[in-house]
């Protein structure tokens, strides 16, 4: 049909598979690469409508499935200043996915433009990349295709790691404005970076290497390039000794059996990948897939592994940056909070309140509504337990710290180091390569190993399990997730076996991610965790189904 509108054209390449419903849910789409074409194609053209309700600013799309198996992919997309899609165009995004035909996508896109008073006069502009996927490059073939038939101008910027992705969005939408974030593109993320790892890092010399294991993906080659640009162990620089970082064959990506890496395994299995060649009390990290996320550990001298998760970069984090602003005489003027997740380690929680002093908020899972949270601070401190977070420093405490004139010797070596804080930490999402350079410089600062990081609080023993019901979406929460208040009676039951555990903690969602319910349980002793886990995990079992 000669008259037939080009996006339903293009769409016509790329058909929904019929069975499907898909849902944009907390880390965008996710699934098995190879019915993944539709949904791609769709989230190219709301990433277009996205530019152009925002008058033109530019939208980006991350192709990747994170720390899931080498043949999954997954597609996301980035607003303006970096964060990520606002709450409310998920749900569109789940509607142009599911729309069951080429026609009825017109309809869908075109009722949109309307409602959304969108105007179709604006050019809208996207940029995206992608992570090292076999399926990425016929993934951006669809994304290209929605682009060109929604008439976008677009950048393509090949192999980047979600973060790098998130930066470069944000420098582009403030290019020649007072808050401008950046050079835009790969190679002004290394230099920001290691300008502000050499300003943070003053005379300080590093002790000993932090071996990172880079779960063969995409921040593989990206660490090894900004290894480049930072000082080399000679100058005093730390050494970064890089493993698995094989990208040339993509089915090693986060490959829990043959290859052990990611920091999904890490967790997983609490041990360091073989690969790692740990020694006692030697730092070592793992990404995950998009280098969004990273998990810290050691084995101590006794052969004992040690994980040292996102909960303990918050921590040490909100422990250093409160010191410095102490220190640096901003003590008073910048109110430091945290931001955590139910997951957090309860030990975690009373160790920022009591002994830190700083005040702690609770989100729902998923770091959307962390970053949020963290806005609300002078600083916020925000990590999801498995590592993925960062922190936010608001307008208002980067004028302050920017035009604070110091009192003292000792206060102006505190606020150098502050200032160099607030540039090397990626103000749009975590960043696992700026949160390894942020701990080694805490790290160094503090003359602290792995170990000295690890005693400064001592974990409850928990267990997280997973639990398949009929259908999950019965059991809703309330108070961030920490209880359940459907199906009717499943929280009185949970709270009366807490009740027999000494700091017995537990509490059960239905997982954003997965087809399961998660159970976390924590308590005194390893074997109370675990039984605690196990019984409200057969409470959840007998509601579900
Ligand atoms: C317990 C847990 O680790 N949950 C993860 C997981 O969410 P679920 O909604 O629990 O499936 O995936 C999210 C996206 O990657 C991540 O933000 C979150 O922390
Ligand atoms: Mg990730």
């Amino acid at each position: 049909m000669a008259s037939q509108h080009p996006i339903a054209a293009a769409s016509a390449k790329f058909p929904k598979p019929a069975d499907r419903t898909f849902q944009y849910g907390t880390a965008g789409f996710r699934m098995k690469a190879a019915i993944l074409d539709s949904v791609v194609y769709r989230a190219g053209l709301l990433a277009a409508l996205r530019s152009r309700k925002l008058n033109g600013q530019i939208i980006g799309v991350m192709i990747t499935a994170s720390h899931n198996p080498p043949d999954d992919n997954g597609v996301k997309l980035v607003d303006p200043m970096g964060e990520m899609l606002e709450g409310t165009w998920e749900a569109y995004a789940t509607i142009l996915a599911n729309a069951p035909s080429d026609q009825a996508l017109v309809e869908a896109y075109d009722k949109f433009t309307l409602d959304m008073k969108i105007d179709s006069a604006i050019k809208p502009r996207v940029i995206f990349a992608r992570d090292t996927r076999a399926s990425g490059p016929r993934l951006v073939t669809a994304l290209v295709a929605a682009l060109e038939a929604s008439g976008t101008e677009y950048t393509d910027y090949k192999l980047l790691t979600t973060p790098q992705l998130h930066y470069i969005t944000r420098c582009l939408n403030t290019k020649g404005t007072t808050y401008e974030y950046g050079e835009p593109n790969e190679q002004g993320y290394y230099e920001k970076l290691s300008a502000a790892f050499r300003a943070a890092m003053g005379t300080k010399k590093f002790n000993g290497s932090v071996t990172v294991d880079c779960a063969n993906g995409v921040g593989g080659p990206k660490l090894r390039e900004l290894i480049k640009y930072l000082p080399s162990p000679t100058e005093g620089g730390l050494e970064i000794k890089v493993v698995n970082d094989d990208v040339v064959e993509p089915e090693r990506l986060n490959h829990q059996i043959s290859y052990q890496c990611g920091a999904d395994f890490v967790k997983t299995n609490q041990r360091a990948p073989p690969s790692s060649h740990s020694t006692p009390l030697a730092r070592c990290a793992s990404l995950d897939g998009d280098a969004d996320r990273i998990m810290y550990y050691f084995v101590d001298s006794d052969n004992s592994f040690h994980l040292l998760d996102g909960d303990r970069i918050a921590t040490l984090a909100a422990l250093y940056i409160g010191d410095l602003a102490r220190n640096a005489g901003l003590g008073e003027k910048l109110k430091v909070g945290v931001v955590q997740t139910a997951y957090a380690n309860g030990a975690s929680t009373a160790y920022i309140t009591q002994d830190l002093k700083l005040p702690v908020v609770c989100t729902p899972t998923g770091v959307k509504h962390l970053h949020h949270a963290a806005t609300k601070f002078d600083v916020g401190v925000y990590f999801e337990a498995n590592g993925h977070g960062t922190v936010l420093f608001s307008d208002v405490a980067l004028k302050r710290i920017n035009k604070y004139e110091p009192q003292s010797p000792a206060q102006s070596s505190a606020l150098d180091v502050l200032r160099a804080l607030t540039a090397l930490i990626n103000q749009t999402v975590g960043d696992a390569l700026s949160d390894l350079l942020l701990v080694e410089i805490i790290l160094a600062h503090k003359s602290w190993g792995p170990k000295e990081w690890d005693l400064t609080y001592t974990d409850l023993p928990n267990r997280l399990g997973r639990i398949e019901v009929a259908d999950r979406n019965i059991f809703k929460t309330t108070d961030a997730e920490r209880k359940l208040e459907s199906p009717p009676g499943v929280q009185v039951q949970i709270d009366a076996l807490v009740g027999k555990y000494k700091n017995g903690r537990s509490f059960a969602r239905a997982s954003g991610t997965e087809d399961a319910v998660r159970v976390y349980a924590e308590a005194a002793t390893k074997g109370e965790a675990d039984e605690l886990a196990a019984k409200v995990a057969d409470v959840v079992k007998r509601a579900g189904g």
